[in-house]
């Protein structure tokens, strides 16, 4: 599955910060976050150190398994967090205080995602659960293969979907309604692609 040396051909974008103009929602993207060598390395680490799983999901009384591996990693002292759950390492901490420098928030917890090859991927949800409230800041790193994120509004059929293509060491913030008026997938891909690691910084609170 996994080659090492695949680094090479993972392609950073340009560089510069995008914010997106469409209704509802606040977005914004920057491209090359991380240099190319550091997002090599957190590549390369981040593939190894993590503790991957594979996630049953529940749909109508029958038990799915997600086409992705996963980990969660959360702080310990956050109220109701798994006491066993995996401690952050270092590559986590030192890519969560460079996301909390730049949006200036502090982020607990956060969802790793392993997309293997293009038979991975994640449908349209959106990522509004009851432990992040209903208009959740998400901080969303990606390191590997580039692969596309797209959106579709809830309410509205005559507002375009946005596709946006997630490169290596790129940082995409989702804030304001985003999640309460938009859905997001990335979808499955017939291209022969090389594993991509997604990493969503998220602010756990559950109302115990
Ligand atoms: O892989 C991505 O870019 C998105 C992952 C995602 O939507 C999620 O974990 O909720
Ligand atoms: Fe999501």
């Amino acid at each position: 599955m996994t080659l090492f040396n695949d680094t090479e051909l993972f392609a950073t974008g340009l560089a510069g910060k995008k914010v997106f103009d469409i209704p509802d929602s606040e977005l914004i993207l920057i491209d090359n976050f991380f240099t190319k060598e550091e997002s090599d390395r957190f590549y390369e680490r981040l593939l190894r150190k993590t503790k991957w799983r594979e996630y049953e999901m529940e749909i109508y009384d029958k038990v799915y398994t997600v086409p992705r591996m996963i980990s969660w990693y959360e702080d310990k002292d956050n109220p109701g967090a798994d006491p066993n759950g995996p401690d952050w390492n270092y590559e986590l901490l030192t890519i969560r205080g460079r996301v909390e420098k730049e949006t200036q928030l502090d982020f607990n917890s956060v969802l790793l995602n392993l997309y293997r090859d293009g038979n991975d991927g994640v449908g349209w949800h959106s990522d509004k659960e009851h432990n992040t409230g209903p208009n959740p800041v998400i901080a969303s790193v990606t390191f590997g293969e580039t692969r596309m994120f797209r959106l579709r509004h809830k309410f509205s059929k005559e507002i375009p979907q946005v596709e946006i293509p997630l490169h290596h060491g790129s940082f995409l913030l989702m804030s304001g309604t985003t999640n309460s008026f938009w859905q997001h997938q990335v979808p499955k891909t017939a291209r022969d692609v090389l594993p991509r690691i997604n990493l969503t910084f998220r602010q756990t609170h559950r109302s115990l």
